[in-house]
């Protein structure tokens, strides 16, 4: 089997409209009100559960949006397939891809990828936090081994592409790799976190040679972002 790498895709055309790659979601839910005032409104049917269309034109000739796994925005972006895209920035460290420019935090999606193990373990001779070896359950393999890798630990990783909380209960792994925000799954599932990666919210993403092709129309697009987030951060700093 051959991987593609970014690299050998095809340039994207510089007349047809503008891809922007949005993902399913609660990331969706929480950029439409930023999409609404960045000035970009996808047709009727985006909003229709039923309808089973992939791509949508907006009230902007010169942009389309696409819905795709929040995990494939970063790789349509990359390929340059969807110039430019909303993505979590726990997907850009698993991917890393060199071919994306993030030039906007935009302050939503706000969690932290963790690892967590079982509550009862801390006291245990089993205690991974001891270990040299570790089985780690989570779907960041690549954040998972260069994290470990960085502290001369080698971590086996478990791929799971859901309820990770699960694997350290029925003995996948010793210890997960997961997203945290109010730490109510962990805290359900009897576990516990024990260290913070890595602080994760939603940024804009661009396509770097989409940048270099097409800079007017590209630029254009990521001041609409920004002057819309423009109110909420004054609105932060203020509170
Ligand atoms: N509990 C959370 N609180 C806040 N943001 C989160 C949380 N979980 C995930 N996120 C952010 O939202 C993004 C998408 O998560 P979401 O749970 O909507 O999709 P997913 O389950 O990873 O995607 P898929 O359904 O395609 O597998 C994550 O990449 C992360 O940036
Ligand atoms: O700390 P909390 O507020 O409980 O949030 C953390 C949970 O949110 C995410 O799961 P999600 O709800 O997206 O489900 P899934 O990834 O298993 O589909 C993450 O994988 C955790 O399980």
């Amino acid at each position: 089997m051959t991987v593609l790498s970014p690299a050998q895709n095809p340039v994207p055309e510089t007349d047809s409209p503008l891809v922007l790659a949005l993902p399913k979601g609660r990331i969706l839910k929480a950029a439409a009100p930023l999409l609404h005032t960045a000035g970009i409104v996808p047709g009727p049917d985006f909003n229709d559960e039923k309808s089973r269309l992939l791509r949508f034109e907006t009230n902007d000739p010169g942009v389309d949006v696409v819905r795709v796994r929040s995990f494939d925005v970063a790789t349509f972006v990359a390929f340059g397939g969807a110039q430019i895209g909303i993505c979590g920035a726990d997907v850009l460290m698993e991917f890393d891809y060199p071919e994306i420019y993030a030039p906007l935090d935009l302050g939503i999606g706000g969690c932290r990828i963790s690892i967590a193990q079982p509550r009862d373990r801390s006291g245990q001779e089993d205690n991974p936090n001891r270990l040299s070896q570790v089985r780690v359950a989570t779907k960041y393999p690549s954040i998972t081994r260069r994290h470990f890798a960085a502290r001369g630990i080698n971590a086996s990783i478990v791929h799971l592409h859901g309820a990770m909380e699960l694997a350290p209960v029925l003995d996948l792994s010793h210890l997960i790799v997961d997203l945290v925000d109010t730490g109510s799954t962990l805290r359900a599932n009897g576990l516990e976190e024990t260290h913070t990666i890595a602080h994760i919210t939603s940024r804009l993403i661009v396509n770097r040679t989409a940048l270099k092709t097409q800079p007017e129309r590209i630029t254009a697009l990521i001041n609409r972002f920004r002057t819309a987030l423009a109110p909420a951060q004054t609105r932060d700093q203020q509170s």
